[in-house]
């Protein structure tokens, strides 16, 4: 709770700060600083009192209000008389959570994982400032409640789970009433919205509306990780009806019971909720998310030099799996420039495939003199296998996107390989250095495929089962570790323990997952202004991810941070991408923070303004003023 001496304290300074900036430039930029910082300790004006502030998760606090408080908000007698702490209610609130822990501890397959999400999410209805603190304090717990995997199994029970609507929800029969819908949420100012049509919620497929639960989701670590103010994220649904034959037949699904609009009438839906939003919110960030293959990409070429916008399968994953990569190399005890010798097997040529293929390929090139024969060079290092097999230019109907990582026939030939020779074939003659799986596929990697990797001709052969959720994941880790060997690097894209290699040592599971990258992208596209999200601002923050871990930990398998660490790698990401953003001459500033402030920046002024502008958990101060 701020407490009124403390402001009175900062506010002087603040004045002292200010008046010196009348003869030190250098102090103005403090003073702005400083200005930032104590805009958490002003009050906050509200237009409700009694049981509306209650009834309101944005600024209830519960038991948490007061004496003064609940006088000035006309809710004395309305809550029990003794006061509690912020950290007091958690404690109370953690003993009912934690009752559900007696009987399982078995962290990602815990059968209690939903009751847990939706104890979590009655909170997150009532008492946000509450919620975010429990979730930033206990990340590394909740993360997989509320992110994957538990969010996957909650999109799937999306109808008896609902309670209260979350976020917006544009229907195809809200064709030509979009631009004034979008006025009926309540917030003046939006950040962050999270956009998802459901056709391709994780590696569950068509879950129709009830996709709004990764939308959710994601915006959840938007605040716990790169402090987005909770009362600017929208998470929106946009229901265009569904492909899923269930859903269609079931009495209680809560979408359109209708087959999805395609072709033009899909992209018009589309092109509607886009102006609409950034009508009405001209800065506002939109992250597209778990759209399928079809149209992720057509999407993301339509809109990313208009809009800020960016499709976090195809370009957040590709740099998360970049810098797993790098660290895979640097495992190996190689430096980070013989990347472009890796051979890559991948399996799976999705959005998030492909993505992480045109990604690995440029990063090659560039690292190999950034010309036509680089780049021609690098992309003989990957072989792709989807559902019919290896890709080969012989492929029939073959999708424009994967057709550049079409392996030639005769070169396949060579190498004992034909089109579509299955997984375990490929991994068998090709002896990759890392295999990596975006298939949705769990199990792709079989007892076969890890067997046949023990061929391998790296040092330490890289496993990344990327797919979502854990029971998509392409092979365990025990099966990893197991079947190929101690000596392994394994990332999953969902969570799983640390593998007991027995005689005292570990197989470290590594969590490769987009979260690492999709937070830091928007709160440093925010915080720079930049009108778009630039290759280069997206390559800046990938390569902070990759520059992360130190050497130590690389060489003892740990290629990515542990989610405990989640909001200091976010707050690094940003500024990375302010930076390249500044450089590239795209940041057109935000707020007090001018384009030319921004250019004078140094690095640590950079990180020092990402910081400050990062929300936190705290209560503020209410004051009723009538509207
Ligand atoms: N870890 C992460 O950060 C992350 C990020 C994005 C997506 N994902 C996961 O990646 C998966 C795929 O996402 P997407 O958007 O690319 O999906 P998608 O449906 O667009 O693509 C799936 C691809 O896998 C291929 N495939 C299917 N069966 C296969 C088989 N037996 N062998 C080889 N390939 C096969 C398909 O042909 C297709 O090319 C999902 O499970 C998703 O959760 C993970
Ligand atoms: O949502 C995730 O956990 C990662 C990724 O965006 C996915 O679609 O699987
Ligand atoms: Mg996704």
């Amino acid at each position: 709770m701020p407490n009124f001496s403390n402001q009175i304290r900062a506010s002087s300074s603040l004045i002292k700060r200010l008046k010196q900036r009348m003869t030190n430039p250098a102090a103005l930029m403090q003073a702005t600083r400083s200005f930032t910082t104590l805009e958490g300790h002003r009050p906050t004006i509200v237009h409700k009192r009694s049981l509306d502030i209650l009834h309101d998760p944005w600024f209830n606090k519960g038991t948490a209000f007061s004496m003064t408080e609940r006088d000035r908000l006309d809710i004395r007698g309305l809550l029990p008389p003794n006061v509690m702490s912020s950290e007091q209610q958690i404690q109370r609130f953690m003993v009912d959570l934690k009752r559900l822990e007696v009987q399982a501890r078995d962290g990602p397959s815990d059968p209690n994982a939903l009751a847990k999400w939706r104890i979590l999410n009655r909170l997150h209805d009532r008492n946000e400032t509450m919620y975010f603190k429990v979730l930033i304090a206990n990340i590394e717990e909740y993360a997989p409640i509320v992110y994957t995997p538990t969010v996957g199994l909650a999109c799937q029970n999306y109808s008896g789970l609902f309670r209260r609507p979350r976020g917006m929800y544009f229907s195809a029969e809200d064709r030509g009433e979009m631009m004034s819908m979008v006025y009926n949420w309540p917030a003046e100012q939006v950040d962050m919205i999270v956009v998802t049509d459901g056709s391709r919620i994780l590696g569950l497929g068509d879950l129709g509306v009830q996709g709004i639960g990764i939308a959710i989701g994601k915006l959840d670590l938007y605040v716990a990780a790169a402090g987005i103010n909770p009362q600017r994220v929208l998470p929106v649904m946009i229901d265009v009806g569904t492909n899923n034959e269930k859903l269609l037949k079931d009495p209680l699904y809560l979408g359109l019971q209708e087959h999805r609009l395609d072709g033009d009438e899909y992209i018009a839906v589309i092109d509607e909720f886009m102006e609409a939003v950034f009508t009405r919110w001209p800065h506002v960030i939109v992250q597209f998310e778990d759209f399928q293959s079809k149209w992720a990409f057509k999407l993301l070429q339509r809109y990313r030099n208009a809009y800020r916008m960016f499709n976090d399968d195809v370009q957040g994953t590709a740099g998360v799996a970049i810098a797993g990569l790098l660290g895979a190399v640097r495992a190996q005890g190689r430096p980070m420039i013989d990347f472009p010798k890796q051979k890559i097997v991948v399996a799976g040529a999705g959005s998030a495939g492909i993505g992480v293929l045109n990604a690995a390929r440029k990063t090659m090139a560039r690292m190999l003199g950034n010309n036509e024969s680089a780049f021609e060079s690098a992309g003989r290092q990957f072989w792709v296998v989807d559902a019919k097999g290896l890709i080969t230019e012989e492929r029939e109907n073959i999708d424009l996107e994967a057709l550049p990582f079409a392996r030639k026939v005769e070169e396949a030939s060579r190498q004992g390989l034909r089109e579509g020779a299955s997984l375990a074939e490929v991994v068998r003659e090709v002896k990759p250095d890392v295999l990596l799986g975006l298939s949705a596929v769990g199990g792709l990697f079989s007892k076969e495929v890890l067997e046949a990797l023990k061929g391998s001709t790296s040092t330490r052969p890289a496993i990344f089962a990327m797919s979502n959720p854990t029971k998509n994941a392409e092979c365990t880790p025990e099966e990893a570790f197991s079947i190929v060997g101690d000596n392994i690097i394994f990332a999953s894209g969902s969570p799983f323990k640390d593998v007991d290699l027995g005689n005292g040592h570990i197989g470290h599971c590594n969590q490769g997952n987009n979260m690492y990258l999709f937070p830091g992208i928007g709160l440093g596209t925010l915080l720079s202004g930049s009108r778009i999200i630039s290759d280069g601002m997206l390559q800046a923050a990938a390569e902070c991810l990759a520059a992360y871990m130190t050497e130590e930990e690389v060489l003892k398998g740990i290629i990515y941070p542990s989610t405990s660490r989640i909001r200091d790698i976010t707050k690094e990401v940003a500024a990375a991408v302010v930076k390249e953003a500044i450089e590239e001459d795209l940041a057109e500033g935000y707020r007090e923070m001018d384009a030319r402030e921004l250019r004078k920046l140094s690095q640590e002024e950079i990180e020092e303004y990402v910081k400050n502008n990062m929300w936190s958990p705290d209560y503020p101060t209410l004051v009723y003023k009538k509207d």
